[in-house]
C-alpha cells in the first residue's frame, strides 16, 4: 500500500490563506506520461463540473475536506519522500489559492497539475495534465450516482465543460502537458477527433498524437476490465497513446491512492 495519511483533522486555525483538502497522500502517479512515478497527491475538493463518473465523488458530487493553510500543506509535503507532487481534486484551479500552493511548492517539486481544461493558471506548472470532458461524461438522471439526483448540473455540466480559451492557455503554459480523455467507447473517438482539431486550430504550440492520451473509463478493477481493451485497441486504430490506471489496477478505488 502507499505511504497514507487521511487528512481527518479538526479545521485550522492557522491565518493565512487556506484551501479545501480531501486527502493528501505519497503513491505511484497512476495515469499518463509519468504513470510509475512516485508522487505526492494533494487533493483539493470542489468542481465546477460533475461527470457522472467522477471517481472522486466527495470532491465534486459531495464535497469533503478539511481546512488547511498552505504552510501546513507544504509541510505534508515535505514530510513526504517524492520529488513529484500532483495537485488534484475536484477542480484545482476553481480556487485562487492553488496558484499560491504551485508557487511554494515550485522550486523544490515537479509539478504536475489534473485540471478539467475549463480553467486557466499562471502559476508554474511542470505538466499541465488536461482532462477534457466529453459529451458521454455528462450526468443525467439515468447515469448519475446512486441517491445523486443531477438537477441543474446536467445543463451546467454540458455548458461549462469545453472552454478552447482554457484549454489553448493550458497547453500553452506548462513545461510540458497532456491531453488525457476518459473514453467510455467507440462513439467518443468522433468528438476527441474534432476538439484536438479545434485545440489545435486555436494555438501555435505543437499537439502530436502523442500527447493525446486514451484513459478507459472505470473506477474499479471490473469496470476497468469490461473497457481497457476496447480503449487500446482504439488507440492503436487512431494512432493516440493509451494510458493505463495504474493505481486502480494496483489498488482498486481504495482511498489514498
Ligand atoms: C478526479 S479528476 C480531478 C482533476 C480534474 N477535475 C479532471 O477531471 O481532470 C482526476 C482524473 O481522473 C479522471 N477520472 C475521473 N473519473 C474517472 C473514471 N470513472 N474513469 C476514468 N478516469 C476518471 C479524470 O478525467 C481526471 O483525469
Ligand atoms: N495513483 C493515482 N494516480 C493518479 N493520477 C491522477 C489522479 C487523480 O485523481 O487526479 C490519481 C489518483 O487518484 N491516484
Ligand atoms: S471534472 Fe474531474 S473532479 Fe470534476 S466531476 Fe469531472 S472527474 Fe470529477
Ligand atoms: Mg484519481
Amino acid at each position: 500500500m502507499p505511504v497514507s495519511d487521511t487528512v481527518a483533522r479538526d479545521d485550522t486555525d492557522a491565518e493565512g490563506e487556506r484551501l479545501p483538502i480531501n486527502e493528501l497522500f505519497a503513491s505511484l502517479q497512476g495515469e499518463g506520461k509519468l504513470a510509475g512515478v512516485p508522487s505526492t497527491f494533494v487533493r483539493t475538493s470542489g468542481c465546477n463540473l460533475r461527470c457522472w463518473f467522477c471517481d472522486s465523488f466527495h470532491t465534486s458530487w459531495e464535497p469533503t475536506h478539511a481546512w488547511m493553510s498552505l504552510d501546513e500543506i507544504v509541510a505534508e509535503v515535505e514530510s513526504r519522500s517524492p520529488e513529484h507532487v500532483v495537485v488534484t481534486g475536484g477542480e484545482p484551479l476553481v480556487h485562487d489559492e492553488t496558484d499560491a500552493l504551485l508557487s511554494a511548492l515550485a522550486d523544490d517539486y515537479h509539478l504536475t497539475v489534473e485540471t478539467n481544461g475549463t480553467l486557466e493558471t499562471d502559476a508554474p506548472v511542470d505538466l499541465a495534465s488536461i482532462s477534457p470532458k466529453l459529451a458521454s461524461s455528462t450526468p443525467t438522471p439515468d447515469n448519475a450516482p446512486a441517491d445523486v439526483d443531477p438537477g441543474v448540473w446536467t445543463e451546467r455540466h454540458e455548458t461549462a465543460r469545453v472552454d478552447l480559451d482554457a484549454l489553448a492557455s493550458l497547453v500553452e503554459h506548462a513545461a510540458d502537458f497532456q491531453l488525457k480523455f476518459v473514453v467510455t467507447g467507440r462513439d467518443d473517438l468522433d468528438e476527441i477527433e474534432s476538439l484536438v482539431a479545434d485545440v489545435r486550430g486555436v494555438t501555435d504550440r505543437e499537439i502530436s498524437d502523442s500527447d493525446v492520451l486514451l484513459m478507459p473509463e472505470g473506477q474499479t478493477r471490473e469496470q476497468l476490465a469490461r473497457t481497457r481493451t476496447e480503449v487500446a485497441d482504439l488507440a492503436a486504430a487512431f494512432g493516440y497513446r493509451y494510458t493505463p490506471r495504474l493505481h486502480v489496477d494496483l489498488w482498486n478505488d481504495a482511498p489514498e491512492t
